[in-house]
């Protein structure tokens, strides 16, 4: 099922932004601060009301979805990592399958898996590091079994080894037709690992396309108004300021 975004129009944060993503690859949003990344995300979402425009999901306004129904169709990881609930890791993981109203365990035991968290199980939730707290609710999220992730700025607070762990995971995910947004400030990780790229720039669409064209020096000099070079070693790219 396709997402779409169509003409959504959010007041001093987006303005006539469209969109239309497809299951089974990774798209990154990226953008300079203020941009309006997380709010296009929430909106897609479903978390947000715009002042117009509207979201899709396959072929009906994510709006007319039940509260349950979207949650099963779309997980979401939002920027703030806070956890309200010092509940044991392994039960936080588990109210990923709220949607479903199942305990089903081996949903929750290979999201645990994936984030490389089996070893906090038994930890309370709030005495987590701020890396471990990130990939715990993601392993929220993955537990609930989702067709759409989408997550704000998922590897923001992990190591460089757990955040390729984690694009790699996505990349299966995406493989095995799940759709995978992400809000990244890593415009390197952005051009490696996604698909497609979808620049914001002050609440606009500044581009939209392949990684290699969407991330050109000359947009990432015009948007993040910052001089950079790729440098490219065999089939990965690296960011170099000038
Ligand atoms: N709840 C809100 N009400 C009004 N304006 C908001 C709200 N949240 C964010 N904004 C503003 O909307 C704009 C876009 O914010 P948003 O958080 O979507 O940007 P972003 O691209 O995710 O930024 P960052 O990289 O800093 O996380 C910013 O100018 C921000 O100050």
């Amino acid at each position: 099922m396709m997402l779409e975004a169509r003409d959504l129009v959010l007041e001093d944060r987006l303005a006539h932004v469209g969109l239309s993503l497809r299951p089974g690859a990774i798209t990154a949003i990226c953008g300079p601060n203020g941009a309006g990344k997380s709010s296009l995300l929430e909106a897609l979402a479903g978390l947000l009301d715009v002042d117009s425009g509207s979201i899709v999901l396959g072929d009906r306004d994510l709006a007319s979805y039940q509260p349950r129904e979207r949650a099963q169709a779309i997980g979401y990881l939002p920027q703030e990592h806070t956890v309200s609930w010092d509940v044991p890791v392994r039960r936080l993981v588990e109210l990923g399958r709220m949607p479903h109203g199942d305990k089903r365990t081996e949903p929750v035991e290979a999201a645990l898996q994936a984030l490389d968290v089996e070893h906090l199980a038994d930890r309370r939730a709030q005495s987590l590091s701020g890396g471990e707290t990130a990939r715990v609710l993601l392993a929220r999220v993955l537990a609930g079994e989702p067709q759409w992730i989408l997550a704000d700025e998922p590897l923001a607070a992990l190591d460089i080894g757990h955040q390729l762990a984690l694009l790699k995971h996505l990349r299966r995910a995406a493989d095995s037709g799940i759709g995978v947004v992400l809000v990244l400030h890593d415009l390197s990780h952005a051009m490696n690992h996604a698909d497609r790229v979808v620049v914001l720039d002050g609440g606009t669409l500044a581009a939209d396309d392949e990684p290699h064209r969407a991330l050109a020096a000359e947009v990432v000099e015009r948007v993040w108004q910052t001089q950079v070079e790729w440098i490219e070693r065999g089939d990965r790219m690296a960011l170099m300021p000038l």
